[in-house]
């Protein structure tokens, strides 16, 4: 139905639904004839529409060790935080990314530019909580719309002590982190705090060198069941009908490795990371998994020990953290990238069928190739810059990945590596 009203109004601003003839050519304020308009008009005449959003004002602050200090609006929990900056350039999968336990100590920024349309559900959480100190997005969806969401990402955070701002330039933030390696920060909402004092505070701070794996490891051995739905059965169907017994160490492990071994065959008892060796191999399982895990893997003697005490007893197969140690206790040194792979696109070649693989990462340090001795393979490397992506040693039953076979959502070109794990634990069998 045409409307006619004469109201003043900037063009440029004109609200979505309505559409105008200009009546005169005045400056910049134009008077016009709205012929259609299909939003609310206020008791006053004016459209609702044009009334002005109580935008929030900046009320954080994310200050980096190299002094530089960007002005933010906050989400999710308040206070001050002091971690190390990553960015991480996946499309999806925010949630699976902050319940990550290997980003624990960590603020991760998303290089997408808006975050949270989907909400928080109940299925793609990989630990029962939020790990990462902080998140630094560009935009903070508006609206939450999916028919699985139970709640908002601001309230998520908020109710699990996780600070998040937004309306922040994260692009310049990633080109900085491109260009200097991964930077400690302090994400804060307190105004009596000086900037000075918060550049300080992220010079305290060290990820390096730290245990970082026993502050989200399980406490006690536990059973998991759970699979994945049935629409990830696309490598494995029928390998429910044989099984194997797989003591998975927890490092900070994600559930989707959980599900997926599960979903292949696996009984899997979960162990704490410190779970000694001798009780492990009490259990007699047919394969031993070693999981993800945050921090510097250098850092945690202790873990190496037990992984050098399981080599050639067992198959083991070791992801992400798990592979740094392997790398170790098969005599490799560890070494920290300039910034990490995190991210759900990074193309690896496995170089045992020349197959490219896109893969989802997160990592910070790396297994050093010259260090290891020799017949170790390296089975996999990361086409963005020959980092290595896997090892092999089938002489002592040993695999490993550098990245994310189980990631969710995706992408699965990997998955099909925990059959693998299954022949590895099929062929001990046999030899047993
Ligand atoms: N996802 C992981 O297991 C991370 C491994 C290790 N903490 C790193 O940053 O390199």
């Amino acid at each position: 139905m045409a409307t006619k009203i004469g109201i003043d109004i900037s063009l440029r601003n004109f609200p979505a639904g309505c559409s105008a003839r200009r009546t005169n050519k005045s400056s910049n304020v134009q008077r016009v004839t709205i012929v259609k308009c299909s939003v609310n008009l206020n008791s006053n005449g004016t459209a609702a529409a044009l009334v002005e959003r109580p935008w929030k004002p900046f009320d954080a602050r994310l200050v980096l060790e190299d002094g530089s200090v960007w002005k933010a609006k906050s989400f999710g929990a308040s206070g001050t935080k002091v971690g190390e900056v990553v960015f991480n350039t996946s499309l999806t999968g925010y949630q699976e990314i902050i319940t990550d336990p290997s980003y624990a100590g960590q603020f991760v920024l998303m290089t997408c530019p808006q975050i949270g349309n989907t909400g928080i559900n109940l299925d793609d959480e990989e630990s029962k909580q939020c790990h990462p100190g902080g998140m630094i997005i560009r935009s903070l969806s508006i609206s939450t719309s999916n028919w699985r969401a139970i709640g908002n990402i601001s309230d998520h955070l908020a109710a699990n002590d996780m600070m998040g701002i937004y309306d922040v330039d994260t692009r310049a933030i990633t080109r900085r982190l491109r260009q200097d390696g991964s930077l400690r920060g302090v994400l804060s909402t307190e105004n009596s705090k000086t900037s000075e004092e918060l550049v300080e505070m992220a010079h305290t701070f060290s990820i390096n060198g730290v245990d970082s794996i026993s502050g989200v490891s399980c406490t006690a051995p536990y059973e998991w069941v759970d699979k994945t739905g049935s629409e990830w059965e696309f490598n494995n169907k029928g390998s429910d009908d044989k099984s194997f017994d797989v003591v998975a160490y927890d490092f900070g492990i994600k559930h989707n490795i959980l599900r997926r071994l599960a979903s292949y065959g696996c009984k899997i008892t979960v162990v704490p990371s410190t779970w000694p060796a001798s009780e492990t191999l009490k259990m007699k399982p047919d394969g031993v998994l070693f999981s993800n895990g945050p921090g510097d893997p250098s850092a945690v003697p202790y873990a190496v020990e037990t992984v050098k005490e399981m080599l050639g007893k067992v198959p083991v197969f070791g992801i992400c953290m798990g592979h740094q140690l392997l790398g170790q206790a098969l005599g490799g040194k560890t070494f920290k990238m300039k910034f990490g792979h995190h991210g759900g696109n990074h193309p690896v070649r496995n170089l045992q069928n020349g197959r490219v693989e896109i893969s989802a990462q997160n990592h910070n340090y790396a297994v050093d190739p010259a260090s290891l001795p020799e017949g170790i393979e390296v089975t996999h490397v990361n086409l963005n810059d020959g980092s290595c992506a896997g090892l092999a040693f089938p002489a002592l039953s040993v695999m490993s990945l550098q990245y994310h076979p189980e990631a969710s959502p995706g992408p699965h070109d990997s998955d099909l590596v925990f059959r693998e794990f299954i022949h590895l634990m099929e062929q001990g069998k046999t030899n047993a």
